[in-house]
């Protein structure tokens, strides 16, 4: 390992805001003393590959008691990024979001910095050069952990640790961390060790290295820190087999969790109670959606990856159909596949859904970019047949200029905000006019001891004259096939 002078490795006093804006300065490298490269001069493409700090990164530390709450939590990061394609907008939107994940993770963000490269370095995902310019920053900010945009290679995560002498940790064990943390029914714990497992099955050798990462505990238990929240049992040493039988044993696990509910899907089914399911970006507000639909008093935070298990609310359409909502886990940039994969069976309630509400968070920079990425996990769970509706959420807070291209883009698409209820009652009104219409006409006589068929006409069809007879109730309605020839028996010739 190579030492250069570090200018700030023992200055422990200075103010580290000017550091920050010297280090990584690109307009003012020369007089920093903190030089990026030997010469400024005719090195437009070295200038140009330079680390550059992103503005706005360091996390904002609001009041005294939350200073030192979390002084004891969190894990002092450093975020780094590649930017190898779109704008410079796009870049930093993505630093910006890796922030906020770190953040929801529990992390104190100290500063962000992106490299402009034509692709990561196979070896040390920035480009090998600059790893020792990262080095100092880590040293000069105290970061305990670096955070890398995306997701590493075990040999770049191992030479990155190797040269930075601190904890590297990518966008995937990042989100799995959230996860875990997130977690909370049997299930959905299932499911995060199942897609931490298979991750840390490929990193086995990439996790030993020069610093131990014997994570402990279970999912979701507070210790360890980023990306050691992960299931037990993860040293060097330990046999991939021991993981792989771990493996299969939550696979079987989450089976027989999965016929449970479908067979409460099922059900739901066979009375063909219409389904529809809300999905979309990550803090989009599908939570808040189906609160302010339902009234449900689902859990809302302003924190990523708030829901992870479907929560599933019955309502009525205005003529008294019953029919469902079900909030689900949020998408990102990206999705872990093992995430996907992992969350299969939850995932599938979107599938399975007779309409999707494909929510979108009217205030991000990008919601176009928000509604492809949503756009490919629906395409890996084959769930781009369902009919959508594009609901653009947080209209208070959206600017209507920069709405217009997405409206362009999707003219079927409303906007509404949970919060102050605007558009909530024309959401309502088309998710029932798109839902699948009971469609057999039955004229039906059913005696008084029939009640429960008469009560399902109501819940399950749609009844347009009703009279009570001496004989019973006498009944014109439309109704689903099943339901229809549950009613053969009390049908009656039609009159008109
Ligand atoms: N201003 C405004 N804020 C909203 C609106 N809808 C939701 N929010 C806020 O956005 C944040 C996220 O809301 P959630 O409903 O938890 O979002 P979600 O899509 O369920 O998020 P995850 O479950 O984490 O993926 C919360 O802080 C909400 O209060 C809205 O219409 N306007
Ligand atoms: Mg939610």
């Amino acid at each position: 390992m190579t030492t250069q002078p570090n200018a700030y490795e023992e200055t422990e006093d200075v103010d580290l805001d000017l550091i920050q804006d010297d280090a990584l300065d690109d307009e003012d490298t020369s007089s920093s003393g903190y030089d990026y490269e030997q010469s400024t001069e005719g090195l437009d493409l070295e200038e140009r590959q330079a680390l550059r700090r992103v503005v706005g990164m360091s996390t904002e530390l609001t009041d005294i008691s939350e200073v030192e709450y979390r002084k004891l939590l969190l894990e002092r990061v450093l975020l780094v990024g590649v930017w190898t394609e779109g704008s410079a907008e796009d870049a930093e939107n993505s630093l910006t979001e890796l922030k906020l994940l770190a953040e929801t993770a529990g992390s104190e963000v100290l500063d962000g910095v992106i490299q402009r490269r034509k692709k990561p370095d196979p070896a040390t995902f920035i480009g090998s050069g600059k790893v020792q310019d990262l080095r100092q920053l880590v040293a000069a900010l105290g970061a305990d952990t670096v955070i890398a945009d995306g997701e590493l290679a075990p040999a770049q995560l191992r030479n990155l640790e190797d040269r930075l002498k601190v904890k590297v940790v990518d966008r995937t064990a990042l989100i799995l961390d959230i996860f875990a943390q997130h977690a909370k029914s049997k299930e959905g714990k299932a499911q995060v060790e199942l897609a931490q497992l298979q991750y840390m099955k490929q990193r086995l050798r990439g996790w030993g290295g020069n610093l131990s990462r014997q994570a402990g505990g279970r999912v979701g238990a507070a210790g360890g820190g980023i990306g050691g929240r992960g299931p037990g049992e993860t040293k060097i040493e330990t046999d991939r087999r021991r993981i792989n039988t771990k493996i299969s044993k939550l696979r079987r696990e989450l089976k027989d969790m999965k016929s449970t509910r479908s067979t409460m899907r099922q059900e739901r089914r066979r009375h063909a109670v219409p389904s529809v399911a809300i999905a979309g970006y990550t803090n989009a507000g599908k939570s808040s959606l189906l609160n302010a639909i339902t009234g449900a008093g689902v859990l809302v935070e302003n924190a990523l990856f708030a829901t992870l298990d479907p929560t599933t609310r019955r309502t009525t359409t205005s003529d008294g159909r019953v029919y469902t909502f079900t909030d689900t886990v949020g998408f990102v940039r990206h999705l872990p596949h093992d995430i996907v994969e992992a969350f299969r069976s939850t995932l599938e309630e979107v599938a399975d859904a007779d309409l999707l509400l494909h929510v979108v968070d009217g205030s991000h920079p990008d919601p176009l970019a928000q509604i492809h990425a949503v756009r490919e996990v629906l395409g890996e769970i084959n769930a781009t047949d369902v009919p959508e509706i594009i609901v653009i959420n947080k209209g208070d807070l959206a600017d209507p200029i920069a709405l217009a291209p997405v409206l362009h883009r999707e003219p079927r698409a409303l906007v509404v905000s949970a919060r102050t209820g605007e558009g909530i009652d024309k959401l309502k009104e088309l998710v029932e006019a798109s839902l699948p219409q009971p469609d057999i006409a039955v004229e039906a006589l059913l005696p008084y001891d029939r009640g429960d068929l008469v009560s399902r006409i109501h819940s399950e069809g749609a009844v347009d004259q009703l009279e009570h007879t001496a004989e019973g109730t006498r009944l014109t309605a439309r109704v689903h096939p099943a339901l229809a020839g549950e009613l053969t028996p009390y049908q009656v010739a039609t009159t008109s």
